[in-house]
């Protein structure tokens, strides 16, 4: 198997972290599929599965070459450490919550893969304010912000409008089959 990044993308409340978190219990046993943590420079929340850094830490991090991967957005930014980079190249597939914008602007390559994460209006707007993250203000920037991203190109699009256990089940036989297409 070659080694991938597979970003997982889609609008605030559609349910990636959820989605990661529950592939990921469902691909316990697999060495070589990684999911990797984010470090955001957002203070820890209940609602968010991150590393928090600060603004100062970020720079450090990004000035001595410890991210493979970074973006701003929503005010934060965001990176990836760049130790996944290596399991990458051991061939691994690496699982990154990522950025609309962020994915839009990577070239296109066999070792970068999709997958988009959606959900209707409504849940997305249900979903953020009971998540209770984000001000009123941010969901609504956040919502809107969706009409930026209405034809991303995606490799696999998961529509999670039912159960959490339906989703994960869709992401864990996307990373396997991926895992054994040469
Ligand atoms: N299929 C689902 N059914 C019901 N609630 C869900 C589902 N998927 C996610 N959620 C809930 O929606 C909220 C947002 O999910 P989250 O994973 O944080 O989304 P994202 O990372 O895309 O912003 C969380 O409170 C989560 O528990
Ligand atoms: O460019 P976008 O596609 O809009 O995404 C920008 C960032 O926002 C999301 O993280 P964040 O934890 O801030 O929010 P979310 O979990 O509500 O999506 C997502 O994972 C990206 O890292």
């Amino acid at each position: 198997m070659n080694g991938a990044w597979v970003f997982v993308c889609g609008p605030s409340g559609a349910g990636k972290d959820s989605v990661m978190a529950a592939a990921r219990a469902l691909l316990a046993d697999r060495a070589d599929i990684v999911f990797a943590r984010r470090m955001v420079t957002r203070p820890p929340h209940a609602g968010s599965d991150h590393d928090p850094v600060s603004g100062g830490e970020f720079q450090t991090l990004l000035g001595s070459g410890s991210l493979c991967w970074h973006w701003w957005a929503h005010g934060f930014v965001y990176g990836i450490d760049s130790r996944y980079a290596q399991d990458v190249l051991s061939g691994c597939l690496v699982v990154v919550n990522g950025s609309r914008a962020h994915v839009s602007n990577l070239p296109v390559s066999p070792q970068l893969r999709v997958v988009q994460i959606s959900a209707s209006p409504q849940q997305l707007a249900q979903r953020m304010t009971q998540r209770a993250r984000d001000s009123a203000d941010a969901v609504t920037r956040r919502l809107a912000r969706n009409a930026d991203f209405a034809d991303i190109a995606a490799d696999c699009h998961i529509v999670n409008d039912t159960t959490l256990a339906v989703a994960a089940r869709q992401l864990a036989d996307y990373m396997t089959t991926l895992a054994v297409t040469p």
